[in-house]
């Protein structure tokens, strides 16, 4: 039979131990309350690695990156690979995307790492724009690498990419590996699902990315598993400044479309 549970947390027969919003019963009802537990004298400290304390930190890495990048005004996030070394023409042009976007008056954005990432830090910082980095704990330290001018390090992988999107207008794409695949197929799916509207998306590097955009008209439109302008959400060229140049378009295009739409649905009467 299972336990009821008085004022004090003591487990009675009955309907159960409530702990919250969970209810518990038979062999799950604890020995001790939660109370007992925080009141207790010193213990060893398992307990900040549970879930529910990690949720605090989550919440925490949340509160500290609104809070640190609440005024980054317009911007732009620009992903690629973390191995891009600094003499490929890769990162020559993310120097280039930075220094575009913040001659147009955007903060460039990036996860703070080596390669393409220090490359638009680089090009943003010498252009003498908001560098924006948010570094990522990792296995083996990275670092933030040293053209970012506002840095926010994160634990989680999730956290940190609600930023990317949150505090920016658009994507740029460099050739990568999985993690910037990650980035791009989010920012797809965030689209397509029209959890944000508005968002347009730029690769750059034709030869690195043309199979992937084949492959997407090809056997991925073929059987239906994405609508056909589906693919069209992505704009691929060679040419860092012509990237640039369509997300800042496209984004002030879209962002119009999204103005008129909503000022037609607060004209629309309402019904009753
Ligand atoms: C593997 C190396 C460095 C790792 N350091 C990183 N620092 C910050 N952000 C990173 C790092 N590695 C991956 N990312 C994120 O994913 C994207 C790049 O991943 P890819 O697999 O290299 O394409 C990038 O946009 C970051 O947001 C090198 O020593």
């Amino acid at each position: 039979m299972s336990e009821r549970v008085t004022d004090d947390g003591v487990a009675q027969r009955g309907a159960g131990y409530r702990k919250g919003p969970v209810l518990l019963r038979g062999t799950q009802i604890p020995d001790q309350t939660t109370d007992q537990r925080l009141l207790a004298g010193p213990q060893d400290t398992d307990w900040l690695h549970n879930d529910p304390w990690r949720v605090m930190r989550i919440q925490s890495e949340f509160v500290e990156g609104f809070g640190a990048l609440a005024e980054v005004g317009p911007a732009v996030s620009v992903f690629g690979s973390a191995r891009t070394p600094r003499d490929h023409p890769d990162y020559a042009a993310a120097v280039q995307v930075g220094r575009d976007l913040v001659d147009a008056g955007y903060a460039v954005i990036t996860g703070g790492g080596p390669g393409i990432m220090e490359a638009a830090n680089k090009g943003a910082h010498e252009a003498g724009g908001l560098s924006v980095g948010l570094g990522i704990e990792l296995p083996f330290e990275q670092g933030m690498n040293e053209y970012v001018n506002l840095g926010v390090n994160f634990r989680y992988f999730f956290a940190r990419k609600t930023m990317f999107v949150k505090y920016a207008q658009g994507f740029i794409v460099m050739p990568g590996g999985f993690g910037t695949f990650d980035e791009l197929f989010e920012a797809l799916t965030l689209v397509q699902t029209h959890k944000v509207t508005g968002f347009p998306v730029a690769l750059v590097g034709v030869d690195f990315w043309q199979g992937l955009l084949d492959w997407l008209h090809g056997p991925v439109l073929d059987r239906g598993m994405v609508s056909a302008a589906d693919p069209d959400l992505l704009h691929l060229t060679d040419d860092p400044t012509e990237a640039v140049k369509y997300v800042l378009e496209r984004g002030a295009e879209l962002a119009a479309v999204e103005r008129a739409a909503q000022a037609a649905s607060a004209d629309a009467p309402t019904e009753g």
